[in-house]
């Protein structure tokens, strides 16, 4: 097994399109927000947490099946619908273009989400390949109480004397 390189990207203003509008969709879709990446969401149908998403305007829904175009401007796309010939049909449109995560068939993706704990600037991201998400999210639960709320003034605060440092060295 290869394993993949794990990397913080910037998302950013970043086009990002998810096919497929259900509750899994909706996990990469909050995931992406986070990020401030510019998500689409191509799908006939919306659960309503993903409704309310696009009702105050956070993204921007397509209501249709996939079609190749939706990929034009995308810089990365989640193949998220619940039928595994859609999913693998995104997979090769997208081809060695962009980034892509396949929720279903994980091997026709290049990239993977892991369990995360966020305490402000603080990352906690953890991934078992795809063996277990299960026990990524069960790992990821168990660092809650030893990276409590406290790290995020911790972290705060060592970027505001390490910035001090920096600037003082210029
Ligand atoms: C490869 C990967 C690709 C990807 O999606 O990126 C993938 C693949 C698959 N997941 C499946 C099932 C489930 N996944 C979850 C949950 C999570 N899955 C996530 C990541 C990943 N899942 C990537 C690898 C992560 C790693 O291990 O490194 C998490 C960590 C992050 C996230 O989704 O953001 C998120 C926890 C989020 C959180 O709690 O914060 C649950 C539980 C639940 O839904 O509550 C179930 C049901 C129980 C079960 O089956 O275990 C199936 C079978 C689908 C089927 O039955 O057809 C496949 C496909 C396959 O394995 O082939
Ligand atoms: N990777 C992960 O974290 C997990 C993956 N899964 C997999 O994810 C799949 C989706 O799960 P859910 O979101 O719960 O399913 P769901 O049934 O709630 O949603 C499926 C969505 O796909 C849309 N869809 C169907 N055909 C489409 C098409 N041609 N073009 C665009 N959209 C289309 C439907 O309109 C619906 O909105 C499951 O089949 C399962 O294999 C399940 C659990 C976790």
């Amino acid at each position: 097994m290869t394993p993949f390189c794990p990397l913080m990207v910037d998302l950013q203003g970043k086009p990002a399109v998810v096919v497929g509008g259900g509750r899994v969709a909706l996990r990469k879709v909050e995931t992406l927000l986070e990020a401030k990446a510019q998500v689409t969401i191509v799908s006939p149908t919306l659960q309503p947490e993903l409704l309310q998403l696009v009702e105050a305007g956070d993204a921007v829904w397509r209501r249709q099946p996939f079609s190749v175009d939706v990929l034009e401007e995308a810089w990365m796309v989640v193949a998220a619908t619940d039928d595994a010939a859609v999913n693998a049909q995104v997979a090769s449109a997208a081809g060695k273009r962009l980034l892509v995560n396949v929720v279903d068939q994980p091997e026709l993706g290049n990239c993977h989400f892991p369990a995360l704990l966020r305490r402000g600037r603080l990352t906690l991201a953890v991934s078992t390949g795809g063996a277990s998400p299960r026990l990524a999210q069960q790992i990821r639960d168990g660092w809650k109480e030893q990276f409590d709320d406290t790290w995020t003034e911790r972290l705060e605060r060592l970027y505001q004397e390490r910035r001090k440092r920096r600037a003082s060295r210029r």
